[in-house]
């Protein structure tokens, strides 16, 4: 209790609250003309808040609803007080400690954190995340939040609180008002404004810094208390003159000043002189003029007065106002990248909206599988009514859209269920879609770079639309860009367009997350390239996908170009000649090609000579239903322990068998590898065991080099490199039984302390694997094409090419390779 006599409560405000507090006070000096917008957007929020409340529980909310501005300087003529008071919600003792001394926002610990370690952050951070109320610390020596909650069932008899802190205090004070109830319903927020801080008193600063920032921050009125001099009758002057002239003899009176003035002026010319004078000889005696005095006068001037933005004709709106509007109502530091507004109709209700296409992309976007929510903020006759669209929300790919959809021919107080019945949501929501999409297809038309922007940020975006939506699909592949072998950011009717005489195919090769520049030098584009074909490089995670979704566009099939199937469309040209060729290559190269299946076959299904090979030795190429390298990889990161559980590790094993070696007979590395097969062929019992070593040596080189080049995985990676480091010490003439000294610290002795192995974790552990092991032998249900070929792991089966597929170096089984060779 206080000399006042008041129940003043301290409290201690809440750590993250007091850093937050530090924070604003001290580094965003240079923005504090943000504190006006904050409190403005509080109590928008607040006047919200009520109305929706006085909709659903039923009860009538008597006017104002708005907010009002009204600086108060000191009777001593320094310093002073600004006052901005809603008659919103309000708030009760409680809700005044817990609102305004703690932080109940996510990601506040994120923010402080950036915004302790670099002050330079905290501006550039203050659009997205917003310091509120705390930024009325910015301005103030101390503040007052007067609030009384709005009467309920709950609170019958409402009562109003202050709450008050200085900006040094660690605490703040609640306690009820000496005033009592001034404010009927909602929060008067009084600044006691620092000394340095006296320009906002300006009537003009805050009309200002309204216009500025929070002309659109709310449909609620605000006024601004405006002290006017005004020139007024001055009655008691007007009785003292009315009492003298009863008791004086009339004279008549002097021209009025205005009239002597036009008389004196029009002097110096000497033309209309005389006419004037005659007039006034003409005239009557005048009254004596009405004594008049100043007075100040207060008038509430209402400062949002424009209609909001959406409803004015788009031709009168401009960029700068739609820019505003959209920093103003996101509370974003960017401008939007694109804007449309426009009138629309779902069913037999108008509407008139606008749509925004954000500067960025929220983090959470590709975080989660869910759309995110609350795009399309629903108005009724300006009226704010829902922003959950539940089910007819945006779809994900577009739910990053942000869009105001007023209309005018609904009741206001319309529930969601309602309009959900009446079908009007899922129309607004395709209406906005389709129009979203006819803005982007103008930007791509328009702005190109504007719209290389907009890709950048949402391109992935609208590939996974294509993939998930097949209604917009076909739209939506005007605004998707490809990059290919010859042009940048492309689209599909444009690669098209510049198809070659008989091509049926459209071509692409896919490396999700592969550089473009490296995709374009693999070994499949190199004939295509050298031939004038356009191939795309599929290098998003989803362009596979959706190309598989596709299938075909404008009649052209899709074609992977690192799987079998390609052809040019100009084969018949020379058809007869190329198979001739072909006949001739396979002859000769018969021996190569038997020699190289025996040690490929566990690999590839084939050996075969190739078409497609300008430079490169020799590429591995997936069948039409094999995976290529790029889908190999995805299922690979896909395989688990559930899909091992139903067989479906065997089926992928089976489906990365389906894929053939293919050699180049014009390379010299394969004309030299020929003849040194023959070489062996007709040595016959007497061969070089050494040359035939070496042989194996550089096919099995070859074979997981032409793996590597063709993006896939080599499974052994370390007999891979352990043969190369043989080759290069062959090229370079160090003795290959030169060992390297291996000497190495050992660790040190067991740690007796540590946990004991747990026996029973052990036998637990063993049990799982014998009980995985049962499960595999179970799976024989294969389909009758795949039972030769899927091998069981742990099966006592024997692997086909056993004897080859093991071979090391050395010709000797792996596992008993002498360690300094692994
Ligand atoms: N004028 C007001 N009327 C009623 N409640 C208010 C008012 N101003 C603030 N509050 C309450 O205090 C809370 C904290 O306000 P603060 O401005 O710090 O954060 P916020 O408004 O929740 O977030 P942000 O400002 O980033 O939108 C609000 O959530 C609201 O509950």
């Amino acid at each position: 209790q206080d000399g006042q006599g008041l129940h003043k409560k301290s409290y201690g405000y809440q750590s993250d609250v007091a850093r937050l507090r530090k924070i604003v006070i001290n580094s965003l000096y240079s923005h504090r003309d943000v504190f006006l917008r904050e409190l403005i957007s509080n109590s928008n929020d607040a006047l919200e808040k009520l109305r929706i409340t006085s909709l659903k529980e039923g009860f009538p909310v008597e006017n104002p609803l708005n907010i009002t501005i009204k600086a108060v300087p000191n009777e001593t003529g320094r310093g002073g007080r600004l006052v901005i008071t809603d008659y919103g919600m309000g708030m009760s003792a409680e809700d005044l400690a817990t609102n305004l001394g703690t932080l109940a926002k996510s990601g506040t610990s994120d923010f402080l954190n950036e915004a302790e370690t670099d002050s330079s952050a905290a501006g550039n951070l203050i659009g997205q995340f917003g310091v509120g109320f705390y930024s009325a610390f910015l301005v103030s020596d101390r503040v007052y939040v007067a609030s009384i909650p709005v009467q309920s069932k709950q609170n019958p008899n409402p009562v109003q609180n202050v709450f008050s802190s200085s900006s040094n205090d660690a605490e703040f004070e609640v306690y009820p008002d000496p005033r009592g109830n001034t404010l009927g319903r909602g929060t008067e927020i009084t600044l006691v404004l620092k000394d340095d801080a006296l320009e906002y008193l300006a009537t003009d600063r805050l009309r200002e810094l309204v216009a500025k920032h929070s002309s659109f921050a709310t449909s609620y009125p605000i006024y601004l208390q405006v002290v006017k001099t005004e020139v007024v009758p001055d009655e008691e002057a007007q009785a003292a003159q009315a009492a003298e002239s009863a008791s004086t003899i009339h004279t008549p009176a002097s021209p009025p000043e205005s009239t002597q003035k036009t008389t004196d002026e029009d002097e110096e010319d000497g033309i209309v002189e005389d006419v004037v004078e005659d007039i006034e000889a003409q005239k009557e005696p005048e009254e004596p003029p009405v004594p008049m005095k100043n007075v100040t006068v207060q008038e509430w001037v209402h400062l949002n007065d424009q209609p909001p933005l959406w409803q004015r004709d788009p031709k009168n709106v401009t960029k700068d106002e739609y820019d505003l509007f959209y920093r103003a109502t996101y509370k974003e530091s960017n401008d939007p990248l694109g804007v449309h507004h426009f009138k629309g109709d779902a069913g037999s209700i108008s509407f008139k909206a606008m749509l925004f296409i954000p500067s960025d992309l929220e983090k959470e976007f590709w975080q989660s599988a869910k759309a995110l929510s609350g795009g399309i903020k629903l108005m009724v006759k300006r009226v704010f009514i829902t922003s959950d669209f539940g089910e007819n929300g945006l779809p994900k790919w577009i739910s990053w859209l942000r869009a105001i959809v007023d209309a005018d021919d609904l009741p206001l107080n319309v529930s969601r269920e309602t309009l959900q019945s009446t079908k009007f949501l899922a129309q607004v929501k395709q209406v906005i879609i389709n129009r979203a999409i006819s803005l982007l297809a103008r930007i791509s038309q328009e702005d190109p770079e504007q719209y290389a922007k907009i890709l950048d940020t949402f391109g992935p975006a609208f590939k996974l639309g294509a993939v998930e939506s097949q209604k917009d699909r076909f739209k939506l592949m005007s605004l998707i860009h490809w990059d290919t072998n010859l042009r940048n950011g492309t689209t599909l009717d444009e690669i098209v367009a510049s198809k070659k005489k008989g091509q049926t195919q459209i071509f692409f090769l896919a490396g999700a997350g592969i550089a473009k520049e490296t995709l374009a030098k693999s070994v499949f584009i190199e004939k295509l390239h050298a031939r004038g074909y356009e191939v795309i490089l599929a290098h998003d995670a989803l362009d596979e996908i959706l190309i598989a979704n596709l299938r075909q566009w404008k009649g052209l099939q899709f074609q992977d170009v690192s799987k079998k199937g390609l052809v040019f469309g100009d084969e018949e040209n020379s058809a007869e000649e190329e198979k001739a060729e072909l006949e001739a290559f396979n002859e000769k190269f018969k021996p190569l090609i038997e020699y190289i299946k025996v040690q490929a076959l566990d690999l590839v299904k084939d050996v075969t000579i190739s078409n497609r090979l300008v430079e490169s030795a020799c590429a591995i190429v997936a069948d039409q239903w094999g995976y290529s390298a790029n889908m190999e990889k995805l299922m690979q990161a896909q395989t688990n322990p559930a899909a091992e559980k139903r067989g479906q590790n065997h089926m992928h094993s089976w489906a990365r068998k389906q894929k053939a070696l293919e050699i180049n007979p014009r390379s010299p590395l394969i004309e030299g590898l020929l003849e040194k097969v023959l070489e062996l062929e007709d040595a016959g019992e007497d061969k070089d065991e050494g040359l035939e070593r070496e042989v194996k040596e550089v096919v099995s080189i070859l074979i997981d080099g032409a793996l590597v080049r063709s993006g896939f995985d080599v499974e052994d990676s370390n007999g891979f490199f352990t043969r190369i480091d043989r080759v290069l010490r062959r090229s370079l003439g160090v003795s290959e039984s030169a060992t390297t000294d291996t000497t190495v610290k050992p660790a040190p002795p067991v740690d007796e302390s540590g946990s004991q192995v747990d026996k029973d974790e052990m036998a637990r552990q063993l049990a799982s694997e014998l009980d995985r092991d049962a499960q595999l032998h179970e799976f024989s249900q294969a389909p009758p094409q795949f039972e030769d070929q899927i091998v069981f792991p742990g099966s006592s089966q024997p692997e086909p090419n056993d004897d080859v597929f093991n071979i090391n170096l050395d010709g000797e089984d792996v596992k008993g390779a002498p360690h300094d060779e692994l």
